[in-house]
């Protein structure tokens, strides 16, 4: 059972902004105003708007939305890879927000790894070296490196190819590398953005098989951005829809499936509920028995809301 209690909370964001400027001006949130004069400036973008949110301790918490509604933004602010303009972000009861930037390295490489779509090997270190890379920025001993390094590539089923070079790796492989390199510093949380963008839809199912099962097994916080309704509605416990740098509707998927609050949300989902209706018919969708797709309860949900 998920308690809601202040501890539980792994990760939380509190009314933060972020307004991307050619120059380096001083920007009050508060001023209204200010900021309905940078909308219109071709000099400003305001990316994060006022987001507040709280990501529960060993949930899957996905952020949602169109390309450009700032989930890319929000979630390198959470490990400060971009300076939010205002705004608070606390971890596991550290306020990251306020960190001077010496300790953020440490803070780094204690709570929060991350993976990227892009997956960033290294192409010239075989793949256990790319695993392990980390480590061996923090001095760890090569004894060490190599065991955890070892685990890490087996969890994620690459046993085997640990003195390979990335280029002899297909795309889902090579984010089993990443995920194994994020594995490997042992945090508390990890942030995922976009991790299965790039694969063939059958690999990325596998690829979001694969990381429920470790989520189970290990029970991090994943923080975790996608476009993607489906793999939303596959991986997340709750989910955030962004638009426009704002979070139009936060909840369970299911509960947001059977009661989007705007247009905005229910253009999201409406093929999902369509599909999700068929199946109560017993149809197949795609060559796939519908009992495939996530969701249980959601035709509940619908059949009283509509
Ligand atoms: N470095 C930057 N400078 C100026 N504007 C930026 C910068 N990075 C992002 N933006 C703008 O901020 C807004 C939010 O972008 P962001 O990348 O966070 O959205 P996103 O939802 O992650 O989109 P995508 O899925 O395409 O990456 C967009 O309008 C984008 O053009």
């Amino acid at each position: 059972m998920i308690h809601t209690t202040k501890a539980s909370k792994a990760l939380e964001i509190k009314d933060l902004w972020k307004v991307y400027t050619k120059k380096d001006i001083d920007i009050d949130v508060e001023n209204g105003d200010l900021i309905t004069e940078l909308d219109k400036s071709e000099d400003a973008v305001v990316a994060v708007r006022g987001v507040s949110l709280a990501a529960r301790q060993g949930e899957v918490f996905v952020i949602m939305g169109l390309s450009g509604s700032g989930k890319s933004t929000l979630i390198r602010c959470v490990i400060r890879l971009i300076e939010p303009t205002s705004g608070e972000i606390w971890v596991n009861g550290q306020e990251v927000s306020s960190l001077p930037k010496k300790d953020l390295t440490e803070f780094r490489r204690k709570q929060i790894a991350m993976v990227f779509q892009h997956y960033g090997l290294l192409p010239h270190k075989t793949i256990i070296d790319n695993v392990e890379f980390g480590l061996k920025l923090q001095g760890i001993s090569e004894k060490e490196r190599r065991e955890r390094s070892n685990v890490a590539l087996e969890r994620v089923g690459l046993k085997g190819w640990e003195n390979y070079y990335p280029s002899s790796l297909s795309g889902g492989m090579r984010q089993r590398v990443g995920i194994a390199r994020a594995l490997v510093m042992d945090t508390p949380i990890l942030l995922m953005d976009e991790p299965f963008s790039g694969l063939d839809p059958l690999i990325r199912r596998e690829m979001q098989d694969e990381l429920i099962r470790l989520q189970k097994e290990l029970k991090k916080t994943i923080f975790f951005v996608t476009h993607d309704l489906d793999e939303a509605m596959r991986m997340g416990d709750r989910m955030a829809v962004m638009k426009n740098g704002t979070i139009v509707q936060m909840g369970a998927p299911a509960q947001i499936l059977a009661n989007p609050a705007d247009e905005y949300v229910a253009r999201f989902v409406q093929d999902k509920r369509r599909q999700i209706q068929m199946a109560d018919e017993g149809a197949f969708v795609n060559g796939e028995s519908m009992d495939e797709i996530p969701g249980e309860g959601v035709m509940d949900h619908i059949s009283r809301e509509s």
